[in-house]
């Protein structure tokens, strides 16, 4: 049923059923569990207390039955009987028994990369897999390889976060390693920043960061037990073409994957099976989409990068921050690309080879003006870094270039650290943004 309602309306759900709704993003929804439990996303709901949505597509399931108010203005609200919670949980069971294995016998947790095309659920199902996790007490790793959401962070990039608290209801992956910070919280993201909201942009430079990325979290599993036997769930953006194929296979090789989930598609579960039936050690398991998954077009995208660029400056209605106006000298920034203008046609090299090492190769930016409206990502590279090494640094932060003084060559830096820059490396991917 298709609703506009303002009014407070009350939800009796019977056992192993949902309640779906979704929010514009300029309006709120208010959620509260009268009785009985329901969760959402893998994270329980606290009775009587209420919970806003803004931007959202939510599903409040029981296990056992409750009653829930839902108030606000709503897009579309409706209950279903019909979930996939009870395979969900299975597989949660079995990862869980894994984990028990491994932490016996000192060896790692299951590393689970779960695959599907776009708007299957996969970002839900690894939030449901997680907050189960957690809620036994493990300290699970989530990757996420989806650039074009960003998680944690900013959009165009890939994240590696150790999840110690429950994740936050209200805003899903949306708080970002600022907001979390400044709310105390332990939440900070290994991050490389990609640039581009699509891998197949720049396929040789998103393969190299997924094996940074898992350089960092087999580096943390080494010397930190609950991140060992918690292991890696492994969000990704719909692969399923021939480029997408070859970073699924670069993606469970980088991060010793030994469970690959499809949800939602018979023929990459096919090939899934075909591609690695000679790795016994790897299990392929099909598991079956949720109705209530929404399809997302590019417009409601777009507006969820700008609300995610947005948060990382001004935080969420819950924690308000207030961003740094700054004024820096051009020259005293070194302000990188990623590639396609270092094409050399002096090049000695044969063509594909130049162009692959191009599209990995930083190049400087000599021309203020275009960084206008950009967000640039600060790496965690040192001064003395060059063109090839300050690529592979992970990002401390983001920056976002609100004005260009191209006569004085000044640029007018957003920050959400006062003072001046503490790191001179910074990278440009494609994201632009005005501030609303
Ligand atoms: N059971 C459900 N009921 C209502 N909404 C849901 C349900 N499951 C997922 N959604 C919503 O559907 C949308 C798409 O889900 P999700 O982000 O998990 O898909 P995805 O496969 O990760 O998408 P992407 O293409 O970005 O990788 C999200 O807004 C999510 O909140």
């Amino acid at each position: 049923m298709d609703k506009a309602a303002t009014d407070v309306r009350e939800y009796n759900l019977d056992p192993d059923s949902e309640l779906r709704f979704e929010v514009e993003f300029a309006a709120t929804a208010t959620v509260k569990l009268l009785n009985g439990t329901a969760e959402i996303f893998g994270v329980e709901l606290a009775p009587g207390n209420a919970y806003h949505f803004s931007g959202k597509k939510i599903a409040v399931f029981t296990w056992h039955g409750c009653s829930i108010e839902l108030s606000g203005e709503c897009s579309v609200e409706y209950t279903a009987n019909e979930t996939p919670m009870d395979s969900y949980l299975n597989l949660h069971l079995a990862l869980e028994q894994m984990r028990v294995i491994a932490s016996q016998q000192g060896e790692n947790g299951p590393r689970v990369l779960i695959l599907g095309p776009h708007d299957v659920g996969k970002t839900s199902l690894c939030k449901i897999l997680l907050n189960y996790a957690l809620r036994q007490g493990r300290r699970p790793v989530h990757v996420s390889l989806d650039c074009s959401e960003g998680s944690f962070t900013m959009p165009g990039t890939i994240t590696a976060t150790s999840i110690n608290n429950i994740i936050d209801v209200e805003e899903g992956f949306g708080s970002t390693a600022t907001t979390a910070a400044s709310m105390g919280s332990t939440i900070m993201p290994l991050a490389y920043y990609y640039g581009y909201q699509n891998p197949a942009e720049n396929l040789p430079l998103y393969k190299l960061l997924i094996s940074k990325l898992a350089q960092g979290v087999k580096a943390r599993s080494a010397i930190d037990d609950e991140a060992r036997v918690g292991g890696q769930i492994i969000d990704t953006t719909g692969l399923i073409d021939q480029v997408g194929y070859d970073i699924i296979q670069h993606a469970i090789a980088q991060f010793s994957v030994n469970v690959v989930v499809v949800l939602g598609h018979e023929r990459l579960y096919s090939d899934m099976t075909r591609i690695l039936r000679d790795k016994p050690e790897i299990s392929v398991v099909k598991v079956a989409k949720s109705g209530g998954v929404v399809e997302r077009d590019q417009q409601f995208r777009t507006q969820l990068q700008r609300s995610k660029i947005q948060e990382y400056f001004y935080g969420t209605a819950k924690y308000e921050l207030s961003p740094y106006s700054t004024l820096t000298n051009f020259s005293d920034v070194s302000i990188w690309r990623v590639g396609e203008s270092s094409l050399a046609p002096t090049s000695a090299l044969p063509i594909g080879m130049d162009r692959q090492m191009s599209e990995t190769q930083l190049v400087k930016i000599d021309n203020a003006d275009i960084l206008l409206h950009s967000i640039l990502a600060v790496l965690n590279a040192d001064e003395k870094d060059t063109e090839t090494t300050a690529l592979e640094s992970n990002v401390a932060g983001f920056i976002y270039i609100s004005d260009v003084d191209d006569g004085k060559q000044k640029l007018t830096v957003l920050s959400p650290a006062p003072g001046k820059l503490l790191k001179k490396h910074l990278l440009m991917g494609s994201f632009k943004w005005m501030e609303t």
